[in-house]
């Protein structure tokens, strides 16, 4: 049973999530199940992907290692789905990733590599699920993971560069397909507390990270799922050519409010002395 949505809401749909094994993809893989979804969870591991679905107690889950970076993968995992399936309604690009580093010291091969992931393999999941099963199908969903800030994140360049690559690829799709009634949206998760994200980033980062959004604590996965579901819903059927932020409140300001410099002497937001009419 889900703990948002009622039972049996996404009965039918055939949902593929890119990175399902592990942090987001993987609740989101969850959530959809286990409101009717058959999900196939698509990586390049295939014990992280097993143990997704091993999680998934109705079973409406099936592991795929497909490296989205390439494009024969990419063909051979999706023509399998559809082959299985006959139909594919949901894609989430999920997987992505970057490493922190200053831009300066970014290698023209760890740009690459970075831009190569997110937006190259988005793109190529996309086209391939578009062309191969939507269009023929008569339409479905694509809901891509980006990033906040929208205003750029230091020390991930090349990753900030990506994720407003695919948000714009989200935006201009969503108007060409929209005679095929393909829609495409995007998810920005701010600070999210995933495995990675806790273990992979340095320490001083990771711990003042809670300190750095507004709401001044970190996004779950599921928070980031249940919005994911929202939109494979009828709730989502309107929603199209949208970046949706889910962070805090982080794109818009970085840190508690208000910041200590401009607290009022007894420790209050500061405010304006009342002036009479007219000064
Ligand atoms: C406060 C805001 C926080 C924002 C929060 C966001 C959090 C998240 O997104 S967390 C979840 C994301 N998940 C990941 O980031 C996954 C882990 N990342 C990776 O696996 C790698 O960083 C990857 C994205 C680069 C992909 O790895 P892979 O394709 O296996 O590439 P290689 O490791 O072979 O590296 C290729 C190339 O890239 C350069 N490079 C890689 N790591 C670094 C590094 N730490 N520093 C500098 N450069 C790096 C480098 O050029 C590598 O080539 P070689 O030098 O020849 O190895
Ligand atoms: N956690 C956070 O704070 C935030 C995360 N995000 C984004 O959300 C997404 C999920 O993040 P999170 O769950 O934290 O990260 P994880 O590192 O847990 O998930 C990334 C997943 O992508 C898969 N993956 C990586 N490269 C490839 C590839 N070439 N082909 C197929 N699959 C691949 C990985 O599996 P495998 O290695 O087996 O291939 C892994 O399961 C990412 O795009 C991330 O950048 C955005 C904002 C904030």
């Amino acid at each position: 049973m889900n703990e948002i949505f009622r039972d049996g809401l996404l009965d039918g749909q055939v949902a593929i999530v890119t990175g399902g094994g592990s942090g987001i993809g993987r609740v989101t893989a969850i959530e959809l199940a286990s409101l009717g979804a058959h999900v196939v969870v698509f990586g390049r591991r295939e014990e992280p992907l097993t143990e997704t679905c091993a999680l998934v107690p109705s079973g409406r889950c099936e592991a795929v290692v497909c490296d989205i970076r390439e494009e024969d993968e990419v063909d051979a995992a999706v023509d399998g789905v559809l082959a299985r399936h006959g139909r594919i309604d949901l894609l989430v690009n999920n997987a992505g990733g970057q490493f922190l580093t200053p831009a300066e010291l970014i290698t023209p091969k760890g740009f690459r590599t970075v831009i190569r992931l997110n937006l190259e393999g988005t793109w190529l999941m996309t086209h391939a699920v578009a062309t191969k099963a939507m269009i023929p199908g008569g339409g479905g969903k694509v809901v891509s993971i980006t990033m906040t800030p929208h205003t750029g994140l230091p020390g991930m360049t090349h990753s900030s560069a990506s994720r407003a690559g695919i948000e714009s690829l989200m935006k201009t799709l969503s108007i060409e397909w929209a005679r095929f009634d393909i829609r495409l949206n995007a998810i920005a998760p701010g600070i999210v507390g995933t495995d990675t994200f806790l273990t992979k980033y340095p320490s001083q980062f990771v711990e003042g990270a809670a300190e750095t959004v507004p709401l001044q604590r970190l996004g779950t996965p599921e928070q980031i799922a249940w919005m994911v579901c929202q939109l494979a819903s009828p709730a989502g059927d309107y929603t199209t050519g949208s970046v949706i932020t889910i962070d805090g409140a982080r794109d818009n300001h970085i840190g508690a409010w208000p910041p200590e410099r401009e607290l009022g002497p007894d420790g209050k937001p500061a405010q304006e002395v009342r002036r009479p009419r007219g000064r």
